[in-house]
């Protein structure tokens, strides 16, 4: 029911923005099709709930069930659903809130969505989806052949169209439908009746029934009259496939993201989405201005301003000398005085107890390694959480988390936290001989998420509550729960801490070579010198690449809420462990509007 005193809701809306003019015109824009480009802190998820408010306020949406909300995790869809829940009813005043209005939106993730649809319509493609697509046991493509119940029954080629499938996906490659059937097939006669499907078939099932039952698809796109769609830079192309087959001429949209955080490239998120869509689907782009989250931190506002300006203007950005960030930074002639500096600055921050730090590394290896051992030679506790998606030890424990869930919760999701704690305790016992030290880390997140669920997530619905754990371990995302752990510092590889903060970053071993991966195609390789500098201008072949490169370096460094530090040194060892006596300073740390200050002087940070 749309509310009548809209000029008392646009004031209250003005007022809580404080006049943030960009985000005020996404929220009253006329355009039924907005995309919003925000960086983390500029205010996206408050602007997102502001617009929806404001759309049913003024009558566009008729009933907030009918908006659904789409995120890349149901940790994420949770917790904006928690802000919609909570800031909605004060935007909108009693009259419009006799219910909980933000309770009733749809949030949630694609697969979420998809197991939705599936659970209503499943039945349509396959008699054993009558059955709740949540007890089955999710895997990846190449997992399949690693269960012994499934290896019995695939065959090779089987087993080939499962891996081509997952890598058309990961290459951004879209599906023609006669491959999705054939993987779809598969997927229902060899995989389903031994209760396990693929990630990718919880999508797949879905595009082959809105392909096939026009009548289910029209539901959909009428259903909906408001899709909004967050990270929308980190989408894939059957992800994508999803959205364009609900969407219909009427529905309106609202996407937010940020192109300078899609560093998920490597698992098939559509190169420049965010353009491209504009023209697509007639869509209004508006950039978000102002940056909530350094607002009192004036060299981390110019640090994240001017490496975003980096990237817009492919490294060559006007910035005034006043503008430039200085950044504390180490430098080391051996690795080991790298790592040296690195620790006895860490040791300092600890001294504040409130003081949570990350140690960051691009990648696993050597140099991390010297950083560790460094770290117990100065008895300085620490998190180990340097994961690999595609880790053995990290893949099976998640596997294992997942099976003796639906267990143990399948059907009576009854789940407390005495029920957390013995479920936790099962998987300890599962691993209780397991000495090898990603599995130890994992233990600890498990009972760090076991508490965070128990505590925080206490009110939500069982259902709810198994749905989150359900896709954390589904999708291996138990590395999210490094931000629970009860440790001051914490080692990670930057895909891992990517959505995550701490108050002190250690970005370590920004060298050429390391950093970033495109150097052997860079005409200043060979550069003289202790630093390498971008070259100028970019040649073509080089700049998708780099800029790619360029958004991870973005991530790491804007993980810091108070201070980031840069630290390099002229030893490297390359990923097989082979000593290398040339190091420079990446040309990233050096790029236009980023000032290096050596922090290992007293006076420094
Ligand atoms: N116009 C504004 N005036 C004052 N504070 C604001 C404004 N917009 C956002 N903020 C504050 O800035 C902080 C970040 O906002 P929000 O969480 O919406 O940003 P975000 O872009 O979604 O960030 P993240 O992706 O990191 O969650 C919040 O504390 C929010 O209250």
């Amino acid at each position: 029911m749309p509310n009548p005193n809209l000029t008392d809701i646009r004031d209250k809306i003005s007022t809580q923005h404080e006049g943030d003019e960009r985000q005020l015109e996404v929220i009253f824009s006329d355009s039924p099709r907005i995309i919003v480009e925000a960086p983390a802190g500029y205010g996206k998820t408050t602007t997102m709930i502001s617009r929806i408010a404001y759309l049913f306020a003024v009558g566009r949406i008729p009933n907030p069930k009918r908006i659904l909300g789409l995120t890349f995790s149901v940790n994420a869809a949770l917790k904006v659903k928690r802000d919609v829940a909570e800031k909605m009813p004060s935007l909108l005043g009693s009259p419009n809130s006799p219910v909980a209005i933000g309770d009733k939106v749809t949030i949630t993730n694609y697969h979420g969505f998809c197991k939705g649809l599936l659970k209503k319509y499943g039945y349509l493609i396959s008699d054993s989806l009558k059955k709740d697509v949540n007890l089955f046991h999710a895997i990846g493509d190449h997992d399949a052949e690693r269960q012994w119940i499934l290896k019995a029954v695939l065959s090779t080629t089987d087993i080939q169209v499962l891996k081509e499938m997952d890598a058309s996906i990961k290459e951004a490659r879209v599906p023609s439908g006669e491959a999705i059937q054939a993987y779809n097939q598969i997927v229902i006669q060899k995989l389903l009746p031994h209760e396990y499907i693929t990630h990718n078939a919880v999508i797949l099932f879905v595009l082959d029934i809105l392909a096939r039952f026009p009548e289910v698809k029209k539901f959909y796109q009428s259903y909906y009259p408001l899709i909004v769609v967050d990270e929308f830079q980190d989408t894939n192309c059957i992800a994508w496939e999803l959205l364009k087959s609900i969407i219909s001429d009427q529905t309106q949209l609202l996407f937010l993201g940020d192109p300078l955080q899609r560093i998920y490239g490597f698992i098939g998120a559509l190169p420049n989405i965010m353009s491209t869509v504009v023209d697509e689907y007639q869509m209004t782009k508006i950039s978000l201005s102002k940056n909530y989250r350094f607002r009192n931190n004036p060299e981390m506002l110019k640090l994240d301003r001017n490496v975003r300006e980096n990237a817009t203007a492919l490294f060559s950005p006007t910035i005034s000398h006043e503008d430039i960030a200085n950044v504390p930074a180490f430098w080391g002639l051996s690795q080991q005085e790298e790592a040296g500096k690195v620790v006895s600055k860490v040791k300092q921050l600890i001294e504040n107890q409130d003081s949570k730090i990350a140690i960051l590394f691009k990648g696993r290896g050597k140099n991390a390694e010297i950083v560790e051992t460094e770290l117990s030679k100065q008895e300085i506790p620490y998190f180990y959480g340097m994961f690999k998606d595609d880790d053995t030890e990290y893949v099976e424990f998640h596997n294992k988390c997942q099976s003796l869930f639906i267990q143990r919760f399948g059907r009576t999701k009854t789940i407390n936290k005495a029920a957390l704690i013995k479920f936790a305790d099962s998987v300890k016992e599962a691993y209780a001989t397991s000495l090898d030290k990603t599995t130890k880390s994992l233990l600890q997140l498990l009972d760090a998420l076991v508490e965070k669920v128990s505590i925080d997530y206490a009110d939500l619905i069982p259902e709810d509550k198994y749905l989150l754990l359900m896709d954390i371990f589904e999708n291996r995302q138990l590395k999210q729960s490094m931000e629970y752990v009860d440790s001051q510092v914490i080692l990670s590889t930057v895909h891992g801490a990517k959505g995550l903060e701490w108050d002190h970053v250690m970005v370590c071993d920004v060298e050429q070579w390391v950093f970033t991966f495109v150097c052997k195609n860079c005409p200043n390789k060979y550069s003289n010198g202790s630093a390498c500098r971008l070259p100028n201008p970019i040649p073509h072949a080089l700049a998708e690449s780099l800029l790619d490169d360029f958004c991870v370096f973005y991530v790491a460094l804007t993980r810091a809420r108070k201070q980031v530090y840069i630290s390099a040194s002229k030893e490297r060892f390359n990923a097989s462990g082979v000593r290398y006596n040339t190091g420079k300073i990446c040309c990233f740390a050096l790029a236009n509007g980023i000032k290096l200050v050596d922090a290992s002087s007293p006076d420094t940070a």
